[in-house]
């Protein structure tokens, strides 16, 4: 089952200058955090109730860097909800008719939890991460 929203990410094309726009506004923003196996680098913006996770490309191959190429200036890259079961979503969503990304299986997020991605085009437009709660 889909709960919370755990986080919006804007995909940003110079990652220390959006952590310090935030921070200037009085938010609390994380130290800069590298994931390789994702293919990006990212920042936590901590709001009361929700998160903003600022994205930057890592590596030759990001998954992002499409996304920044048609988008130099940055924009919102994609929404995360949290589920109860991730076990059970990447079944959920191919009965619903939305692609799985990847190899189908789910990969361990910038939380330490299971994540999985599904295709914008099958979801109005809007690339959804969902994560394990
Ligand atoms: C781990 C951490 C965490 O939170 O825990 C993360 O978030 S990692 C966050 C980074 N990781 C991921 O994003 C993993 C999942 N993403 C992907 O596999 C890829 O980004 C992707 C397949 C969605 C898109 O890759 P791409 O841009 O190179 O692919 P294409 O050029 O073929 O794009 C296919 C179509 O999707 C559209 N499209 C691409 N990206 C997005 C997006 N973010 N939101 C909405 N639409 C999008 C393109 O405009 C294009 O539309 P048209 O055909 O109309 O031109
Ligand atoms: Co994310």
């Amino acid at each position: 089952m889909i709960t919370w929203l755990n986080h919006v990410a804007i995909a940003v094309p110079d990652l220390d200058a959006a952590a310090t726009k935030y921070r200037s506004l009085g938010a609390e923003v994380s130290d800069p955090q590298e994931l390789p196996e994702h293919g990006v680098i990212v920042v936590f913006v901590k709001l009361p109730n929700t998160k903003i996770e600022l994205l930057h490309p890592l590596g030759e191959a990001s998954p992002i860097s499409g996304f920044l190429e048609r988008n130099p200036g940055g924009g919102v890259h994609h929404l995360c909800f949290e589920v109860t079961e991730i076990s059970e979503m990447a079944g959920k969503l191919s009965e619903i008719g939305a692609r799985v990304l990847g190899d189908g299986s789910a990969k361990i997020g910038a939380h330490g939890k299971p994540v999985l991605f599904a295709h914008p085009k099958d979801f109005h437009g809007v690339l959804v991460e969902f994560e394990q709660t």
